[in-house]
């Protein structure tokens, strides 16, 4: 594997006319890796995959592609030499052009050609298509076109803005994992832009989460899920609950669910009040605990069964349990907590989560 550094971006804002829509950016991708970045609309995913493409200036910071500074203020490398391929979101084919004729159309001047277009088309497994038109095709065949099409010239780095989304529920599901399998195949870097959170687990090495124009987090799907690091990573990434507590100690919490201790530690007095994060995965079946909760919601999963969980003071949370402990809505459950990862937040609407807030301070110091 490669872990060279092939993308940085430094400090970067970038935008529209003298507006910044993105601000203090700072990410790295490593040679062969694949990122993304993920948020709701309008956070400003496309606005730096642009930046990063060259057809939008920066206005602060940099961005570098192997070493080289191919954006900063008063300087944007021109898009057709960065060798960085584009995938978009509506294929953009040429609707004149053959498969085979689309897929060589980067590389028209290469002696190889031809040969080169039918590797990239047995690639994406359209082998036989070569001859036809785009209008001839599927939207998944469409799509995996326009992969091979923008492989063909060995790309440094690939980007894909939304590339799945004009295909439906499972078609996607298989296009987004045969994706990174052809990508990781060739060893191709590429940043991926969605807000599909299933999707970019099932294709990233990294993901980044965006808020209104700032990157929240930058780290691997295990990390974003089991240790956001902000309230909105949290609650973006996955289900969760949020369950009022104290803490007692550094790695310590007092809540309703009792006393609940993990593998970090955090730098806030005894005492001082706290939101604490528990995903279905954390609260377990436990027929013999003294913590009971009653069933109020259940949804049969197949393999497992994921039940909403109302506590004696009225807070809701959720579980799930393997499918055979089947349980009754109504019915009292034991159940106890087994998170290792404690994961709090200041409590929303305390001064201290305000104080934090106004001052940007990171939330906790990590100890493990
Ligand atoms: N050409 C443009 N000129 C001015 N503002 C723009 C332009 N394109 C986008 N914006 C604005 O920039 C902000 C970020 O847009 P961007 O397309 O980067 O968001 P996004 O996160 O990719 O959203 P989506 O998931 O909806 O595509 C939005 O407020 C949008 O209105």
């Amino acid at each position: 594997m490669n872990h060279d550094l092939l993308l940085n971006l430094r400090d970067l804002a970038c935008g529209y006319r003298d507006q910044s829509v993105v601000q203090n950016l700072n990410l790295h991708l490593n040679a062969g890796d694949i990122g993304c970045l993920l948020g709701p609309s309008g956070c400003g995913k496309t606005t730096t995959l642009r930046a990063i493409a060259g057809f939008e200036p920066v206005h602060t910071g940099s961005i570098e592609l192997a070493g080289e500074v191919i954006s900063r203020p008063g300087f944007t490398l021109a898009p057709e030499k960065r060798r960085i391929g584009m995938v978009f979101q509506d294929y953009a084919l040429f609707p004149h052009l053959t498969v085979a004729e689309n897929i060589a159309f980067g590389i028209r001047k290469h002696p190889e050609r031809e040969r080169i277009a039918r590797e990239m088309l047995e690639l994406v497994n359209l082998g036989a298509l070569g001859k036809r038109y785009p209008h001839e095709l599927s939207g998944g065949q469409q799509q995996r076109v326009a992969l091979a099409r923008a492989l063909a010239p060995e790309p440094r780095l690939l980007l894909l803005d939304e590339p799945f989304s004009n295909l439906d529920g499972e078609l996607r599901r298989r296009l987004s994992h045969e994706v990174r399998e052809i990508l990781k195949s060739r060893g191709t870097s590429a940043i991926l832009v969605t807000h599909d959170q299933e999707e970019a687990f099932a294709v990233s090495d990294q993901v980044g989460v965006f808020k209104n124009g700032r990157l929240e987090q930058w780290d691997t799907p295990y990390n974003l899920y089991h240790e956001p690091l902000t309230p909105f990573v949290a609650s973006f990434i996955g289900q969760g609950y949020f369950v009022r507590g104290q803490m007692l100690s550094h790695d310590t919490v007092q809540t309703e669910l009792g006393v609940v201790s993990g593998n970090r530690a955090y730098q806030w007095a005894a005492g001082t009040a706290v939101d604490m994060l528990l995903r279905p995965d954390d609260i377990v079946y436990a027929p013999h605990s003294e913590l009971k909760a009653r069933i109020v919601g259940k949804t049969f999963l197949g393999a497992a069964t994921l039940y909403r969980l109302q506590l004696p003071t009225g807070t809701q949370l959720e579980s799930i349990f393997a499918s055979h402990d089947d349980h009754a809505l109504g019915e009292d459950v034991g159940i106890q907590v087994a998170a290792d990862h404690l994961v709090v937040f200041l409590a929303q609407g305390s001064i201290a989560a305000q104080m934090t807030l106004e001052s940007g301070v990171r939330r906790y110091s990590s100890a493990s």
